[in-house]
């Protein structure tokens, strides 16, 4: 739907977001909130969770939250130091993933999901900014349950951005964004259920 903006123009609310060295779509409601609770309940139930870690100055460390590598080719990924080989699209990840090729412009060939069992589950700063990615990654990312604060933080400038991911939202990264932002989800002192995050990707 359009919307009036500061000038009284209508503006597309799908429209990016330009900021400085990059861009963003954050549509908050982007799955209705039924349909969103049916994705969540089945990704909880349905995906193999596993907790990977990295060595980290000599002693293996596990990540604070549940992973998963799911997509279309047998292409292993790297990130954090580790290597997944990817488990088959489900039927809710490929409906999913039909449903935000349209906004994205683009197509992806895998996903990468992330379970934040409670508040002291977390991802710290990095980028997605993997050589398998190439220049300029376009990284859809979508969210279910538990309300978490996405931090975006400029690596020259430290300008800070915070987006509150809904359950049900969509957030698609684009531009230069992973050339120039790193991004974390805080853990938080909040009582908060389960959070699932889903990342799509193209490897190259
Ligand atoms: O959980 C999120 O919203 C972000 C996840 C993330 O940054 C990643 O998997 O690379
Ligand atoms: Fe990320």
């Amino acid at each position: 739907m359009d919307q009036l903006n500061l000038f009284g123009l209508f503006s597309n609310p799908n429209e990016p977001v330009q900021i400085n060295g990059g861009s963003y779509i954050y549509i908050p409601d982007f799955f209705p909130h039924s349909k969103a609770s049916q994705y969540l309940k089945a990704f909880i139930e349905t995906i193999e969770w596993n907790q990977e870690g990295m060595m980290m100055y000599g002693k293996y460390v596990k990540f604070p939250r549940l992973t998963a590598w799911y997509g279309d080719n047998d292409k292993p990924y790297s990130f954090s130091g580790i290597t997944l080989q990817p488990k088959p699209w489900n039927t809710e990840l490929l409906e999913i993933k039909k449903l935000i090729e349209p906004l994205s412009g683009t197509t992806f060939n895998s996903v990468l999901l992330n379970r934040y069992r409670d508040g002291s589950d977390s991802i710290s700063w990095h980028t997605d900014a993997e050589k398998e990615l190439g220049r300029n990654p376009i990284i859809a990312s979508v969210n279910f349950g538990a309300e978490r604060v996405f931090q975006l933080k400029h690596m020259k400038t430290q300008e800070r951005i915070d987006i509150l991911l809904k359950h049900g939202s969509l957030l698609i990264m684009m531009g230069e964004l992973q050339h120039n932002w790193l991004h974390q989800v805080p853990k938080t002192q909040k009582i908060i259920g389960e959070r699932v995050n889903l990342t799509f990707r193209t490897i190259k």
